[in-house]
């Protein structure tokens, strides 16, 4: 059966940060810069999974069963209706990815959860199906809210849960389909408006600044909202947008009405977090933090490499990168472009990088650009191209780096080093997102001879080997 030994679930006993663990397999929670101690975490782990040895966790997951072959419907079976298992298996989805199999039936026995996996692990479906499971179609009224920091990942969020719930074949069932409403930064509030009026939606996929206006105008009530999700979670709470978030979590709605989901692939000091949630009652007292295989924060599956180049010749080390691997498909990130920069009226590096490689790169014909300056419709052009592409080379900045799902990316390029260890993890985990492929896919970072510490203290941080390339 699949490795479920990292498996760790937190119960409500948890120390806080400046509290020495109460047992010490806590230690295997923080990121161990050792890679040696990794292995022997791994074995320590094996031999004894923690929750088995706090019987204070009042829960059992049937994920640690020894099933190899559960699948997704067995885990859902008597809280998803139906219609929605089965296009659920349609669109390919039957076994379970390891944080579905872990989370799911704690999310069914109704405890709020924060769910912590890593990237392109498969936490939206595990998240959508707690939501199908709970909401009444036959209610008009809000009863699951999903927000997320970018309109971007709004619309992806969206097109899975609209197309999970496509409404039930003809004669089928009586049940009404689940309607999925987008109220997302760019889009068009006056037509929301009316729809919220007329018959709200089952499930609102929001960001913050379009929900609070909502909000505050009382257009949209969420009074019977029964599942709250915050996406990318620890990206939220850092963002300037963190006082609507707890006004949301507090006065607009109740954690006694509501279940409440976090979920991300990276939750720094997660021990404080939780114990955050409990005591600014952004969640109930018997939250818990479900950390699927924290021992290893990113997929296994990612080679890291990095190329040193002079600052002045990061294009053509760039360029000749590309033409030795001959991606299929990949993105390359590049850093914001800085204030001083801005004001002294230079080009941003994204528009100089994307002219280069349009003259220059004959192997991609779809070269296309993301960054947050560019208006809501050009961003949304970029991405469908890119979605509808057999090939593509996406050049963005981190706008992209946070739960964007390309599942055919098969390599990133840092062109600019990520600020940090967790810009990292998520930028690389743009690859990597087929759940069960064996597949290798590269992240290669192009840096100069003084960043290389920096790097050093990313794989410290993260758990990996970057391997030097020689171009
Ligand atoms: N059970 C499953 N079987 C096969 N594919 C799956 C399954 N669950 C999810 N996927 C696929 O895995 C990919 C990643 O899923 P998802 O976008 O939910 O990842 P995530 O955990 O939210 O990642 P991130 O932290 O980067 O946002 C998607 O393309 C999704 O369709």
């Amino acid at each position: 059966m699949a490795t479920l030994s990292a498996t760790q679930l937190l119960p409500l006993s948890l120390p806080i940060p400046s509290q020495k663990p109460r047992h010490p397999h806590f230690r295997f929670q923080s990121l161990n810069p050792n890679p040696r101690l990794f292995s022997v975490i791994s074995q320590v782990s094996n031999f004894r999974p923690l929750h088995s040895v706090l019987s204070s966790s009042p829960i059992t997951v049937d994920a640690d069963s020894e099933d190899d072959d559960v699948t997704l419907r067995r885990i859902c079976q008597s809280h998803v209706p139906d219609h929605i298992l089965c296009r659920m298996e349609e669109l390919g989805y039957v076994a379970p990815t390891p944080v579905q199999r872990q989370a799911l039936p704690t999310l069914f026995s109704g405890r709020d959860c924060i769910l912590h996996a890593q990237t392109g692990s498969g936490k939206t479906l595990t998240y959508l199906l707690l939501i199908f499971g709970v909401v009444d179609t036959q209610r008009s009224a809000v009863q699951a809210l999903i927000v997320v920091p970018t309109r971007e990942l709004g619309m992806q969020v969206t097109r899975v849960a609209r197309t999970l719930a496509a409404k039930p074949k003809q004669g089928e069932l009586e049940q009404k389909a689940c309607t999925v409403m987008a109220l997302l930064d760019g889009g068009m509030l006056t037509r929301h408006k009316s729809w919220l009026k007329a018959e709200p939606p089952t499930i609102v996929v929001a960001t913050i600044g379009s929900l609070c206006q909502m909000l505050e105008k009382h257009i949209i009530k969420l009074d019977s909202t029964r599942v709250l999700v915050i996406d990318e979670v620890d990206f939220m709470f850092s963002s300037k947008q963190v006082s609507s978030l707890r006004k949301l979590l507090t006065s607009y709605s109740s954690i006694n009405n509501r279940q409440t989901v976090f979920a991300s692939a990276s939750i720094p000091q997660h021990r404080r977090f939780l114990h955050d949630c409990i005591q600014q009652k952004w969640t109930k007292n018997d939250a818990i933090h479900i950390h699927v295989n924290p021992v290893q924060p990113m997929p296994s599956c990612l080679q890291h490499r990095f190329v040193i180049s002079d600052k002045s010749r990061r294009h053509e080390t760039l360029l000749s990168l590309l033409e030795s691997d001959a991606p299929q498909s990949g993105i390359v990130f590049v850093g914001e472009q800085s204030e001083k920069s801005k004001k002294a009226g230079n080009a941003p590096p994204t528009t100089l990088l994307i002219d280069f490689l349009k003259a220059s790169y004959k192997g991609c014909s779809d070269i296309l650009l993301l960054e947050e300056d560019m208006n809501f419709n050009s961003r949304a052009a970029s991405l469908s191209e890119v979605r509808q592409g057999s090939s593509y080379l996406l050049v963005s900045t981190d706008i992209a780096a946070r739960g964007v799902d390309l599942p055919d990316t098969t390599h990133i390029y840092n062109f600019d080093i990520p600020r940090t260890a967790i810009d990292y993890l998520h930028r690389a985990g743009r690859t990597g997102r087929k759940p069960f492929s064996e597949k290798k896919c590269t992240v290669t970072n192009i840096i100069t001879s003084e960043e290389r510490f920096v790097l050093q203290k990313y794989e410290n941080e993260l758990m990996f080997n970057c391997q030097e390339l020689i171009v």
